[in-house]
């Protein structure tokens, strides 16, 4: 899978264990920064991450921030993202099996690098659950607010 990963100032040292354990998954990752701790605004990166899945150039993305939060809430403000926070391994898998989330948000003031490798493995293995009227009927839902926006 083609990957996009991004992260601000808070978020950036945690970036580097993602990138590599997703590198080691065997996926294909673009970085789009941040690559050291000076001050960056969280929602410049979060768009950076939504445009390149918004546009097709990757299929799913993560971001990191200091909780996730502010991640989080830029994220979904671009068409066609659902992003959350998943700080547990259900709520990682989950949220894409039923949500069909394509951006995970992580704060790394939150995770340690040992669970932010299983919550990405949760979240990369998931697949949505296509098939199932209530979860596909639910995301329909979501792309209407979308386009009501
Ligand atoms: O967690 C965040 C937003 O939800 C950010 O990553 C920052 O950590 C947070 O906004 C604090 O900002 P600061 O410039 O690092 O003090």
């Amino acid at each position: 899978m083609r990957l996009v990963i991004g992260s601000d100032h808070a978020g950036w040292m945690l970036k580097g264990v993602v990138v590599d354990h997703i590198r080691k998954l065997g996926h294909e990752v673009v970085d789009v920064g941040s690559h050291d701790d000076q001050p960056v605004d969280f929602p410049d990166i979060a768009r950076a991450v939504a445009a390149r899945i918004v546009s097709g150039d990757a299929v799913r993305g993560i971001m990191v921030c200091g909780t996730g939060v502010g991640a989080s809430i830029a994220a979904n403000k671009m068409k066609g993202i659902r992003a959350a926070v998943c700080h547990d391994v259900h709520s990682a898998h989950q949220s894409v099996e039923h949500d069909d989330v394509n951006v995970m948000c992580l704060g790394a003031q939150i995770v340690g690098p040992w669970l932010a490798t299983d919550l990405i493995s949760a979240y990369l293995d998931a697949r949505f659950a296509v098939e199932d009227e209530d979860f596909r009927r639910r995301v329909d839902k979501l792309h209407a607010m979308d386009a009501e926006a």
